[in-house]
């Protein structure tokens, strides 16, 4: 890279400085409706593929942009090639146009490509011809040898054919289209004379408007500066009340999507681009975060993505090009969220979000429901997350529902882990963490059974089996209940603790259904407090084990107390 790139690169010029008579408007105003929309996947998105659709694509392509609601559809480059020209006679010829959707194709300003366009276009109740030639100092230099008056004289001539063109085939409701190629690069006042010299020729009405399209074919500046081109277009073209104003922003500079939302807010009526973004190069400016974009402002976009997925995997057949996992309202991971803070607030949003009331769940522009998402993987658990993701994929994914206390404990064990591995945990992993934290242990005590009698004075009295260093033992023990009276029971063994804080709750529903008890516990000596889990069929044989549970890990790293030694056989 250079030292000095100005010795190379141009600064954007700004439109108050070639027209210190303009004021803005633009940044006052809210968009508060959906522009018209105009898909170009079929021409922009396909003449930037490696390998371009084949008619099977196309018509895929094609069906999908319908369902979706596109209304105009621009299909093809017919003069380009056999495949775009035969694929409007398919869409023409099959009866596949539904009668409120209008085709639109594109053609270069040469006299033999226009024919052969009007030509792909017979028998179509209406269709859009759209119009183009560059425009920009470096096109007409470079491009074309010629100067400003050269350019112009190519669009008028042009324009004239396809008026004339258009006259040959009556029963087709015609709509013409005209784009200053690089509108972006090229000096304002010219691209406006050029835009009027060709409505002069097509004498556009309120009634039948034409489409004067804006392109940013190379995205120059920053977005404030297209809208500013925009706006000044928008208040200078010549009958502007005939012309429906359209942008086309390209993303070299990957602000094409802010790029169209300011130039709708300084007067554009309708914006050309292409699904999830596709299109030359950075690609044409992405429809479905538009749309979306609009719909998380509460203005219903007009496009239907509620099943976003099956859209993105229609897009990538036809395109074979993947979408980023990253890629706005549908990349894999944009519903997803690693991190613990953000893990945590979602889960408390999604907790208290009324169906029927104002998303309000942190972190998510919208509810992935809307898009056809699910909540599933919303909560990923790595070395960033905490105990709000723990907890919510062992709720969700296992039922279980853990004491809060419990669940900073456990996360440190997790924590333990994905610091060590550096990787993700899905639920049935931390399943696996969290049974052989909790369930599993069986030293220095294994539950072996227990039955439960009544004691004097209508006390709980139980007769616990356990394997303690490989003898069994039977230890009796009597207490208020069956957890008071297994702790009394330990406690025989010299396994002294109390119980602090006891839950239960079901696992599962029907006959399969277990009871999971979480008992803590403290023991004399020890700072702080343990957890214990069971999980079983019978609810009391729960408790028992998660008193054990408890007794286990509050245990880890002690010395088997003399009591439990002195009685083993
Ligand atoms: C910004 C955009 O996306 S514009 C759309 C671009 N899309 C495509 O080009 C895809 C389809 N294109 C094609 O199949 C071919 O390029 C065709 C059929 C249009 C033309 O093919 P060819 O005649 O062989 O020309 P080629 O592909 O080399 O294009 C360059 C020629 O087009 C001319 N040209 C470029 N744009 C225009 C225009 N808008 N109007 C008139 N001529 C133009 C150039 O001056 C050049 O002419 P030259 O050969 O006399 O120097
Ligand atoms: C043909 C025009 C509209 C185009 O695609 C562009 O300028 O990017
Ligand atoms: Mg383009």
């Amino acid at each position: 890279m250079l030292k000095n790139p100005a010795a190379k690169y141009r600064p954007f010029t700004p439109v108050h400085v070639t027209d210190p008579t303009f004021a803005r408007t633009w940044p006052d105003q809210v968009i508060a409706r959906p522009p018209i929309w105009m898909s170009t996947d079929l021409r922009d998105g396909n003449q930037a593929l490696f390998e371009p659709m084949d008619a099977e694509r196309k018509m895929r392509m094609f069906k999908t942009l319908v369902a979706i609601g596109f209304k105009e559809i621009e299909v093809a480059f017919p003069s380009a090639s056999q495949t775009d020209f035969d694929f409007v006679r398919e869409l023409i010829e099959g009866g596949h146009i539904p009668d409120d959707v209008t085709i639109e194709v594109l053609t270069q300003a040469r006299d033999h490509l226009i024919r052969r366009t009007f030509e792909s276009l017979r028998g179509a109740r209406r269709a859009i011809v759209h119009l183009y030639n560059a425009t920009a100092p470096n096109f007409r230099r470079i491009v074309f040898d010629t100067d400003q008056a050269g350019v112009k004289a190519i669009a008028i001539e042009h324009a004239r054919l396809i008026r004339d063109c258009a006259a040959t085939q009556p029963d087709t409701e015609w709509v013409f289209q005209y784009s200053p190629e690089v509108f972006t690069g090229t000096e304002l006042d010219f691209a406006r004379e050029v835009c009027d010299a060709v409505t002069e020729v097509w004498q556009p009405t309120p009634e039948r408007k034409c489409i004067i399209n804006l392109p940013a074919t190379v995205e120059m500046g920053t977005p404030n500066y297209y809208a500013d081109q925009i706006e000044w277009m928008h208040t200078r073209l010549a009958r502007r009340d005939s012309i429906i104003l359209s942008v086309h922003p390209h993303n070299d500079r990957g602000c094409a999507v802010a790029a169209a939302e300011l130039a709708v807010m300084a007067g554009a009526d309708r914006v050309e681009g292409c699904l999830f973004g596709n299109g030359e190069r950075t690609g044409n400016v992405d429809v479905v975060t538009l749309a979306l974009n609009l719909y998380s402002q509460g203005v219903d976009p007009g496009l239907d993505f509620s099943r976003i997925n099956d859209v993105a995997r229609t897009v990538e057949h036809c395109t074979q090009l993947p979408i980023h996992p990253r890629h706005p309202y549908v990349g894999d991971l944009v519903f997803t969220a690693f991190s613990g803070s953000h893990q945590d607030a979602i889960k408390k949003g999604l907790a208290v979000q009324q169906a029927d009331a104002i998303w309000e769940v942190p972190y998510l522009p919208i509810d992935p429901a809307d898009v056809g998402r699910t909540y599933d993987s919303i909560i990923r658990v790595n070395s960033q997350s905490g105990k709000g993701g723990i907890a919510y994929l062992l709720e969700t994914e296992v039922g279980l529902v853990m004491p809060r206390r419990l669940q900073v404990e456990f996360s440190g064990a997790v924590q333990r882990i994905t610091d060590a591995t550096g990787g993700e945990m899905t639920a049935s992993a931390l399943w696996q963490v969290f049974s052989r934290e909790y369930l599993e242990a069986t030293a220095p005590v294994r539950y072996v059974g227990h039955h439960l009698f009544e004691a004097a004075q209508e006390r709980q009295g139980i007769a616990l089996t356990v394997d303690i260093g490989g003898a069994t033992r039977e230890l009796r023990g009597e207490g208020n209940g069956p957890i008071d009276a297994t702790v009394d029971a330990l406690r025989q063994a010299g396994f002294d603790a109390a119980v602090q804080h006891y839950e239960e709750h079901s696992l599962g529903k029907g006959a399969d259904a277990r009871a999971v008890a979480y008992v803590e516990m403290t023991v004399p000596g020890r700072p702080g407090a343990t957890f214990g889990v069971g999980v079983h069929g019978n609810i009391i044989t729960a408790s028992v084990l998660a008193v054990v549970s408890g007794i286990n890990r509050s245990q880890a790293g002690a010395a088997v107390p003399a009591a439990a030694q002195a009685s083993a056989p």
